[in-house]
């Protein structure tokens, strides 16, 4: 079927949420099912068509819905992509979990471009004008615990398939780095960092860099989706004085067999969920409810609109 013969409706049930990121605007291990126009949410439209998919060549029941973080032409520099349309559209279709793929710059020798790393922590960066909750307007206050942004189980499961990436051109194997404290620095960008930044953030305890991280992972939260980001290493930032700080080129140059990498693994993954899907999207991974209890402000003094937009979250809640 050719994309443009696909429904653009769904009625089935959707279980996993991808992003796709820079040089990663499908995955070819899913067979698109419908092709649902950019989603209107109340936070704006999504950055692409939403691709419902099953895994390429079954008949799962194993749905998963994709976005392309940045549209399916690249058109969405990382300030402007609207991350709360991406995550609330998700979260309107029932996703149990999110997985998101990075493009990332190392900031350690060890993690070499075309490495993966799952990372559990997070410094924040960015400038402060992109638009980073669904709980920030006048008349719905709500604070949400953060302090472990990222999904351990979640990375756990996908570590399971660290031996699945490989590195043809190369003798070095590529490595899946999985941590607890691996930390990824999310800037504002779109200019890279400079050589004193890029030791700055070192020196903070940073293991790989990105424009993207935030806010989407502060946004799952709140939506109270169990989130893990794929970091797939392109170059090593700016750090080393020995070497060319990084330019676009660089990134590009990794960019095919990081890709290929990302589908090995998202196989791997999706087969696996598809047979079972795992008890942490089962039962949230703690999340569930958290939302409401994060709310401080009392449902009767809540405005029409508000309710409508929380309700297009959380349909049960309010
Ligand atoms: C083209 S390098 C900078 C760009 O790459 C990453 O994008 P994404 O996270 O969507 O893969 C990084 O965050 C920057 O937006
Ligand atoms: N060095 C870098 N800095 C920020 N974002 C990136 N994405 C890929 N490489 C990057």
């Amino acid at each position: 079927m050719t994309k443009s013969e696909l429904p653009s409706i769904f009625n089935g049930t959707v279980d996993l949420g991808i992003i796709g990121g820079t040089g990663l605007y499908n995955l070819d291990c899913l067979e698109p099912i419908a092709l649902l126009p950019p989603m209107v949410t109340p936070w704006g439209i999504t950055s692409s068509p939403v691709t419902i998919s099953q895994f390429v060549g079954t008949d799962s029941h194993f749905h998963v819905a994709f976005i392309a973080r940045h549209g399916v032409n690249h058109e969405y520099p990382p300030t402007r992509v609207p991350f709360r349309a991406n995550m609330a559209a998700l979260k309107n279709l029932n996703c149990k979990a999110v997985l998101s793929f990075s493009a990332v710059g190392s900031l350690q020798a060890h993690i070499k471009p075309r490495d993966f790393v799952l990372p559990q922590q997070i410094i924040d960066r960015t400038k402060g004008i992109r638009q980073s909750s669904y709980l920030n307007d006048e008349g719905l206050v709500g604070h949400v615990g953060f302090g472990q942004p990222f999904s351990e189980k979640f990375a756990e499961y996908i570590y399971q398939f660290k031996d699945s990436i490989t590195n043809p051109e190369s003798e070095e194997p590529c490595h899946l780095h999985y941590e607890k404290d691996m930390t990824v620095v999310c800037m504002e960008g779109p200019q890279f960092s400079t050589r004193a930044e890029s030791k700055m953030y070192r020196m903070f305890g940073g293991h790989v860099i990105n424009m993207s991280v935030i806010p989407e992972a502060k946004l799952a939260r709140e939506c109270e989706l169990p989130y893990q980001m794929i970091c797939m290493s392109t170059d090593y930032d700016a750090w080393r004085d020995e070497a060319e700080p990084v330019t676009v080129e660089t990134v590009i140059g990794n960019l095919t067999n990081n890709g290929r990498n990302a589908n090995l693994l998202a196989s791997k993954i999706i087969v696996s969920m598809a047979k079972e899907i795992p008890e942490f999207m089962h039962s949230g991974d703690g999340l569930r409810g958290s939302i409401r209890k994060s709310i401080s402000t009392k449902p009767e003094a809540m405005s029409k609109e508000t309710l409508e937009k929380l309700r297009y979250l959380f349909p049960d809640y309010w």
